[in-house]
């Protein structure tokens, strides 16, 4: 038999419950609807199917007839269940049962009163050093805007971004934040549109991605929903003056979390409009490739990246700060002295630093509890967890005292003790409270009179049920009399069979049992009602005051929020002093000229990971580039050797050095100087993007052009291995050419690694280009690497000696030594008849071999004397430029 949903059967087949669950499917056809059935959420039909695929729990069916699927979870404990489901992208409904079945007669009522999406997730199985944003795109004519709000912790904050490049400059910021859900508006004519789609594509990263409807995204409707959640009649205070397509973005948020929260959203006061130029830009192919947050392949382990190697953070809030913040480097030289400021201080004072510390660790995630008990999703033991970390405050501050950098003494300003908010709840709940409300017992003796009389009753119940026992005993004379008390019958009196004949006129019988019968009298009944409307009258006061203490904890939601925003700052820059000292990490210095210039410089992770691994030292190497108008200086690095020599290592080691210099943190190197990046591109190995319908070397050349299109003298690029992706002379010519762009028209600070040796003549015609090999050392057992960078290019490329390092069969190594041995041969011969030739030439020699090429598939049998002659005049034409240096191939 087939199984019809109830979203299509019509009602009157229905079963009342099942009825409501019908409707409530129809209004969220798109969500897993948890629909409350006392004590459990259960699912049904398809979502019942998915849910237990998904949380691995056992499907059952309702209606064994007609076989419903059915699963279920427990009330208590659905919050794990829904953070999974969450996290796998699912959208979820909650309805509950709005009435309690003991006092309603008909079907309790049930309504749907929380949809839950991946980016409206406050759950506690959030992952503490990640934001979970909800974003959203707007796009208009020459105009793409996006918005990401955390609700869990209430960070809000949007941008903008104008002109020909706008939607990728905004898709590039979205995917590099990772958001949990996209917003976006479905109809809009450039969703739809040939000329973006390519530039959207980039979106297929997001999993979660939902359409919301035209009118959210308009300013009428979304600019005054904002300026109501914030409180003010103009969003100019918020730097949105000038920038409606960011508040746009923003109201469609706001649109979005009131309809699927119902429910206040007081921790969400204010919104930060940021420009991109703010900080060293960082687009998400360098994010990847740099492995800042997250490592390059998905089998690789988290210690690889940048992001682990520099957390030491004590708190969720300095490691999610922390993790931002590598997304976001700082660019403004004020800042960043500001903080190396206080890292220094803070580095030379051992003490303090172990006592704030340890006041800083245990400190809970101040931001996230606000956000549950903004959103009414808190439990009591949330609210003491709060107030656990608050007592930890004035040692904070007193730790702080110690220290004068500038931005120690702001942050001790902004941290406010909390001590009112601390002293409240810990007066008002118990040390330690029932999961929930509803169990009673939450709130501390002598808050509330009535409510400590009410207790007292339950509490003398007891004892007088031991009293009204041992009356009834002496009374009726029957030893075996029992007072007891089950949910079902209320508080009855006992009797064995065997003493019927003695049970009083007064007594009322209750319940026949097998061997004894049950009674209640008049006195019994109205202390039962005492009991049970004292129990009642409990629960009711105890919610009450826990409203009242949330309301007053909310109403300190803003000085809450200043005071987590300080804990990240002092822990952000806590561990920074901490990794300088442990570490033995240096103060860097910040010059006007476009410098970078690093001595005795260490690869942070590749350092940590050797350490870690007891694999011998990292070798410091040093680094001079100026790419300065007036410099003298190389701008540009040439670096070659062998594979496995440290080329890669070295190219990202001088990207990571900068973002932690920018960061405001200590580097490890014996010393730094530099000027301020205003972005890092990179170009590295392949980055597999099939997905999105490329190959890998039209991603290899996109990533190209972007660099040499919109790079500037401040910034620093890396590119590693540029040209491999196709066949070499094409590669070779495409890297030359675009050295010879880079060094002409940008003078960027470049590192350049290669295995074109062809391009090391180079350095003879461009005078700010530089060649660096990496060291190797040969040795009658093979080649050992030595990781050491030297000046000049490398003479060799040993890839056959690390082929062999590799385990490659002897056979096939012998084999490659001979084509060598023959490729080389050929290639001598070739310079030595093209040594008068211009440079260019000995680099095209090969391509010689198209002219031979073409002779050997010509039929000379078949052509005309006239094809003939026209053959030979193209051959000299052919060849008449390469000698032009302009080339063929
Ligand atoms: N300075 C260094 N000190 C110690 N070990 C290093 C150093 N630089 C690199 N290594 C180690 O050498 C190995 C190879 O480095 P890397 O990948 O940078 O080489 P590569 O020259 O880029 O190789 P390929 O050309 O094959 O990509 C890495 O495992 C790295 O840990």
């Amino acid at each position: 038999m087939s199984i019809q949903s109830p979203v299509e059967a019509s009602d009157a087949s229905l079963t009342p419950a099942m009825r409501q669950y019908a409707a409530a499917k129809r209004l969220h056809p798109d969500a897993l609807l948890f629909f409350r059935m006392g004590d459990f959420y259960e699912l049904f039909f398809e979502d019942a199917t998915i849910a237990s695929r998904e949380l691995q729990i056992q499907l059952t069916s309702r209606d064994r007839e007609r076989s419903v699927p059915m699963c279920g979870v427990p009330y208590h404990a659905a919050e794990g269940y829904l953070a999974r489901l969450l996290r796998k992208g699912y959208r979820i409904a909650i309805c509950e049962q709005m009435e309690d079945p003991k006092l309603t007669k008909k079907i309790v009522r049930r309504e749907v009163t929380r949809v839950l999406t991946p980016g409206t997730a406050i759950d506690s199985g959030l992952s503490a050093e990640q934001n979970n944003f909800l974003a959203s795109l707007y796009l208009d004519e020459g105009v793409a805007a996006i918005a990401l709000l955390d609700l869990s912790t209430g960070e809000f904050r949007t941008t903008e971004f104008t002109g020909a490049a706008a939607i990728e400059q905004a898709v590039d910021e979205l995917t590099k934040t990772k958001p949990a859900e996209l917003l976006y508006e479905a109809a809009h004519p450039l969703f739809n549109d040939a000329a973006s789609a390519e530039s959207l594509k980039a979106l297929a990263g997001i999993r979660t991605k939902t359409a919301i409807d035209a009118y959210a995204f308009t300013a009428e409707y979304a600019i005054p929903l904002l300026e109501r959640q914030l409180g003010t009649h103009s969003l100019d205070g918020f730097g949105l003056t000038g920038h409606g397509a960011a508040a746009i973005a923003a109201g469609a948020v706001l649109h979005y979390v009131r309809n699927t929260q119902q429910s206040e959203l007081g921790h969400i006061d204010s919104i930060r409009f940021y420009e991109r130029s703010e900080c060293l830009q960082l687009d998400q192919v360098t994010v990847r490739n740099l492995e800042l947050v997250d490592t390059l392949f998905s089998d690789g382990s988290a210690q690889a990246t940048l992001f682990h190697a520099l957390d030491c953070c004590c708190t969720p809030m300095g490691k999610r700060l922390l993790r931002s913040s590598l997304l976001r480097p700082l660019a403004d030289r004020g800042e960043i002295l500001r903080r190396y400021d206080a890292v220094e201080s803070l580095c030379a004072e051992l003490i303090i630093r172990e006592k704030l510390r340890s006041a800083l660790d245990g400190i809970l995630d101040l931001e996230r509890l606000l956000g549950r008990i903004s959103l009414e999703t808190a439990k009591p033991r949330d609210l003491l967890a709060l107030a656990v970390s608050l007592r930890k405050l004035p040692t904070l501050r007193g730790a702080l005292e110690g220290l004068t950098a500038d931005l120690w003494r702001s942050n001790l300003d902004r941290l406010d003790a909390l001590e009112d908010v601390q002293s409240r709840v810990e007066s008002t709940i118990v040390a330690e409270p029932p999961v929930t409300l509803a169990d009673g017992g939450v709130i501390q003796h002598g808050v509330h009179a009535e409510l400590d009389e009410l207790r007292a009753i339950s509490h003398s119940g007891r004892e007088s049920i031991a009293a009204i026992e041992q009356r009834e005993r002496t009374r009726t004379g029957i030893q075996s009399l029992k007072v007891r008390f089950n949910s079902v019958f209320g508080y009855y009196i006992e009797i064995t069979k065997s003493q019927l004949g003695n049970v009083p006129d007064d007594y009322q019988r209750k319940q026949t049992l097998v061997n004894a019968e049950r009674f209640t009298t008049p006195e019994l009944k109205d202390f039962e009602s005492r009991i049970l409307t004292a129990h009642e009258r409990c629960i009711e006061i105890e919610k009450q005051l826990a409203e009242e203490l949330r309301q007053f904890v909310l109403a300190a939601g803003g000085r809450i929020r200043k005071s987590g925003a300080a804990i990240a700052e002092i822990d952000l820059l806590t561990n920074f002093a901490h990794l300088a000292a442990l570490r033995n990490y240096t103060r860097p210095s910040i010059e006007d000229r476009c410098v970078l210039e690093v001595i005795g410089g260490r690869h942070p992770v590749v350092e940590c990971m050797m350490e870690d691994a007891g694999e011998g030292r990292f070798v410091a190497n040093d680094l001079y580039l100026d790419a300065s108008r007036d410099a003298g200086g190389p701008a540009i690095l040439l670096v070659t050797g062998p594979n496995m020599g440290g080329k890669s290592t070295y190219l990202r080691q001088a990207a990571l050095l900068v973002i932690l210099a920018q960061l405001g943190c200590f580097v490890p190197a014996r010393s730094l100087r530099f000027g301020i990046v205003d972005r890092i591109y990179t170009r590295i190995g392949a980055s597999d993007n099939l997905a999105r319908g490329r190959s890998t070397f039209m991603v290899e050349m996109t990533e190209t052009a972007t660099i040499l299109n919109t790079a500037t003298e401040r910034s620093l690029i890396l590119l590693d291995e540029m040209g491999r992706g196709t066949a070499t002379f094409d590669g070779l010519s495409l890297a030359w050419a675009a050295l010879e762009h880079l060094h002409a028209k940008i003078g960027a600070r470049t590192l350049f690694a290669t295995h074109y040796h062809e391009l090391t003549l180079l350095a003879d015609q461009l005078p700010r280009l530089k060649n660096v090999r990496v060291g190797v050392k040969e040795t009658p057992q093979g080649i050992v690497f030595l990781h050491a960078i030297e000046a000049g290019p490398a003479s060799k490329s040993y890839g056959i000696e690390v082929a062999r390092l590799a385990g490659l069969p002897a056979s096939v190594l012998q084999r490659a030594r001979m084509v060598l041995k023959q490729h080389e041969r050929s290639e001598r011969h070739n310079v030595a008849v093209e040594t008068e030739a211009p440079l260019q030439m000995t680099m095209f020699t090969p391509l010689s071999q198209t002219i031979v090429d073409r002779l050997e598939s010509t039929d000379i049998d078949t052509l005309t004397p006239l094809q003939a002659l026209n053959l030979l005049e193209q051959l000299k034409a052919e060849i008449r430029g390469l000698r032009d240096g302009k080339g063929s191939g």
